[in-house]
């Protein structure tokens, strides 16, 4: 374990090299962790088998990139919060907004919406997610400082900096799992709906979100049950979740891989899900590529560790045999959905948001819904 303030000139010795790396913290953690890659090779995912750290785009058919444990150092440190970021400050990036080009993004939007509310009630589909991006001038674009304010903030939710030559700077606050596998035991969640907290995190949900929270939870309970891949499927009630100023339904589902070989065909079957696609998976990925207008690139993709192999003592409790230690090895797989994230470039952020469309839904209230994800990275953006 090294200390932060020299892990971060570390860091900005590795950037000088243009060499990729990623730091990060898992939720309500207090180790951030770090991969420095040690050369300037191009690694990229074929069947989820490689150990490393995974950022795979929204485009299932695209490249993943990885930076792999064996070619690369590894750090762990802890940070050492300095209170919250004041959420008042975030005027001050909207002091920088241009109105009219606001006014023409809510348009564009508004109508994307309504085109796919017909669609929805013409019965083509069921449920699609529509994103947009938001381009925010940065009055200090140094990606460190702004990771170190994502660090400040947002204890409960995977926070990152990834940086490749291919791909540019990345930085999130998700508050989505994909996947976390330990030996053959596997977690996931359903997690949809999204209303403003104001206070208290125990609230009255309207039948829309209900609903359309109901149809991820739903969509990934029948496609894990119908793989022979998996057994033991279970999954709680849905509960509401804060993640910054937002609440969101959320079901824990969790079970068994026959094989961890069969991790691949688990990431296809998750990847993408309805909360961030939509159903029927092909019908609203092809409505969200016809229709967006803009390449989600790796918003709404996964990220984080995979396979990473980890030591743990365990207690033998058999009767017949002396209750010993033994260490057993087993592979670790961390991943999560790249929501609440923007891309850093030319002084600039592209912040990304979205949010799930059913028949009823309103496009200003969708709009609406955007604007308030947008408030996630914009907050760390301030002095
Ligand atoms: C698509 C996003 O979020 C997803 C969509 C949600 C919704 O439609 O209510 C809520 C949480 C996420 O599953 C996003 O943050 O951009």
């Amino acid at each position: 374990m090294i200390e932060s303030t020299e892990f971060f000139q570390n860091l900005n010795e590795h950037l000088q090299e243009n060499k990729a790396f990623v730091v990060y913290r898992k939720p309500g953690a207090n180790i951030v962790k770090a991969l420095l890659q040690n050369d300037k090779l191009t690694y990229k995912v074929k069947d989820h088998t490689e150990s490393g750290f995974i950022f795979a785009p929204f485009n299932a058919e695209a490249e993943s990139y990885l930076i792999p444990l064996e070619n690369s150092e590894s750090f762990e440190f802890e940070f050492r919060v300095e209170g919250s970021l004041d959420d008042r400050s975030t005027d001050e990036i909207s002091s920088g907004v241009d109105f009219e080009l606001m006014e023409e993004d809510q348009k564009q939007h508004e109508n994307l919406v309504q085109n796919a509310i017909e669609a929805i009630k013409d019965g083509e589909l069921k449920k699609v997610v529509l994103s947009r991006s938001e381009k925010v001038e940065l009055y200090d674009p140094d990606a460190i400082r702004i990771f170190k304010n994502l660090l400040n903030k947002y204890a409960q939710a995977f926070v990152y900096l990834w940086y490749h030559p291919k791909t540019g700077y990345w930085l999130g606050a998700t508050p989505e799992t994909l996947l976390n596998t330990e030996r053959t035991r596997f977690k996931t969640m359903a997690l949809a709906g999204t209303q403003l907290f104001k206070g208290k995190i125990d609230v009255e949900w309207g039948q829309k979100e209900v609903e359309e929270q109901q149809l991820v939870t739903d969509y990934i309970l029948d496609s894990l049950k119908s793989i022979k891949a998996t057994e033991g499927i279970s999954f709680s009630e849905p509960y509401s979740t804060k993640a910054g100023s937002l609440l969101h339904i959320c079901t824990d589902i969790s079970g068994k891989l026959s094989s961890l070989e069969h991790l691949n065909e688990l990431i296809k079957i998750l990847h993408p899900t309805p909360a961030v696609c939509g159903l029927p998976k092909h019908k609203a990925l092809e409505f969200i590529l016809k229709n967006e207008g803009y390449s989600r690139e790796f918003y709404s993709g996964y990220l984080g560790e995979m396979n990473i192999k980890s030591e743990s003592k365990r207690n033998s409790n058999r009767r017949n045999q002396e209750n010993q230690q033994f260490s057993a090895i087993s592979k670790k797989t961390d991943l999560f959905v790249n929501l609440r994230c923007m891309k850093l470039k030319d002084g600039n952020a592209r912040i990304f948001v979205g949010g799930g469309v059913t028949t009823d839904s309103n496009a200003a209230d969708e709009w609406m819904e955007t604007v308030n994800k947008s408030q996630t990275m914009k907050a760390v953006l301030v002095k």
